[in-house]
């Protein structure tokens, strides 16, 4: 992992963030001669794409590292490397705030133009902003899971977990746990948690619920949680374009969109939209038992789209 020190940065609430340093991978050598790849991550990933993306980035891989520099930035509000001077109360952050430090590692990086940038869900929102804010800069985009304008049942789901989070110490476990539930569906549920034998109490679905909301404990903090949460409700691509519609109507990139059949979070409807209002964009649906985590999970067929869609 490599630090970039940005220094001051004004972020869209209008807020003074102090000393802001930001923390990023690179898969493949960054020469001026090989095209760039950028990743946007999502929620609670990190810049270490290679890990929380498996067998889809690296030699031989779908994002080939020898032919490719790769890049990804850990976001402003995460907890995994990029960070600004505690203040008394968390700042409001936004996607176009996490947007603008991507824009000043790819100046600092002397990036001259990306040639695909990609993400799923709130890395999805980060690739969309960009995309408008500098269209001749991206040549391709790909977005899975994702939308143009947060939902209401997006933001009730994050409230939720904003409120289990105000529980306290464990509350962290209590907000992953009620995401489970948007990010899976019923079928996945059934599928993987449903107990075989009798019982009356001690079920499977109950201690992986648990399970989900300690592993994240773990790794995770609920300031960042919060943070990017409240980010992610934020997220309008309309906001002072005039509306969403005209927003994506500026994006020039030859676009990929990807919906999961069984997103519950961001439902394949929300994805069509976007591919409809991009001039230069197709849709895919792919199927996954996984909901709005098959973006993670189902890197095969992702691999299949990419390739079919964008000669890498
Ligand atoms: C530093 C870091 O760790 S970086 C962060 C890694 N994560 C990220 O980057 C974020 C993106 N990734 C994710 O959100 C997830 O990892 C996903 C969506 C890709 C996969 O989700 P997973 O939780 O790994 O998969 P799944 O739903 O199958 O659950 C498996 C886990 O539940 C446990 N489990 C399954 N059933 C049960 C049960 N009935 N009771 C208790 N535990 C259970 C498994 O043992 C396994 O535990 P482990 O992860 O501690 O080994
Ligand atoms: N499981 C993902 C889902 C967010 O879209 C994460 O934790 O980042």
């Amino acid at each position: 992992m490599y630090k970039f020190s940005l220094g001051n940065f004004i972020s869209e609430s209008n807020q003074l963030l102090e000393n802001v340093e930001i923390a990023y991978h690179i898969f493949g050598e960054l020469a001026p001669e090989k095209k760039v790849i950028w990743v946007c991550h999502a929620l609670t990933a990190n810049s270490d794409a290679q890990d929380w993306w498996p067998n889809f980035i690296g030699e031989n891989l779908t994002l080939e590292t020898e032919k490719y520099t790769i890049v990804c930035a850990n976001i402003l509000g995460s907890c995994y490397g990029t960070s600004f001077q505690k203040q008394e109360k968390l700042p409001l952050i936004t996607i176009r705030d996490m947007v603008k430090l991507h824009q000043e590692l790819a100046k600092f990086l002397q990036i001259s133009e990306i040639e695909l940038l990609l993400g799923g869900s709130l890395g999805g929102m980060q690739c969309l902003e960009w995309a408008i804010a500098e269209p001749d800069f991206i040549k391709k985009l790909f977005v899975i899971a994702t939308n143009a304008k947060h939902s209401a049942w997006g933001i009730a789901f994050n409230e939720a977990q904003r409120m289990a989070l105000e529980l306290g110490k464990n509350g962290i476990d209590a907000a992953r746990a009620i995401a489970m539930l948007s990010y899976r569906n019923y079928a996945t549920f059934e599928a993987t948690q449903t107990d075989e034998e009798e019982k009356l109490e001690n079920y499977k679905a109950a201690s992986y619920q648990r399970h989900q909301g300690e592993k994240l404990r773990k790794r995770f903090s609920k300031e960042s949680y919060f943070m990017l949460s409240k980010a992610m409700d934020s997220h309008h691509l309309g906001r002072g374009r005039n509306s969403v519609e005209n927003a994506l109507s500026q994006i020039t990139a030859e676009t990929l969109v990807i919906g999961i059949d069984s997103d519950i979070l961001f439902p394949v409807s929300e994805q069509k939209f976007i591919a409809g209002h991009i001039k230069n964009a197709k849709l895919e649906v792919i199927s996954s038992l996984y909901g709005h985590d098959g973006f993670l999970i189902e890197t095969e067929k992702i691999s299949t789209l990419l390739k079919k869609h964008f000669n890498l």
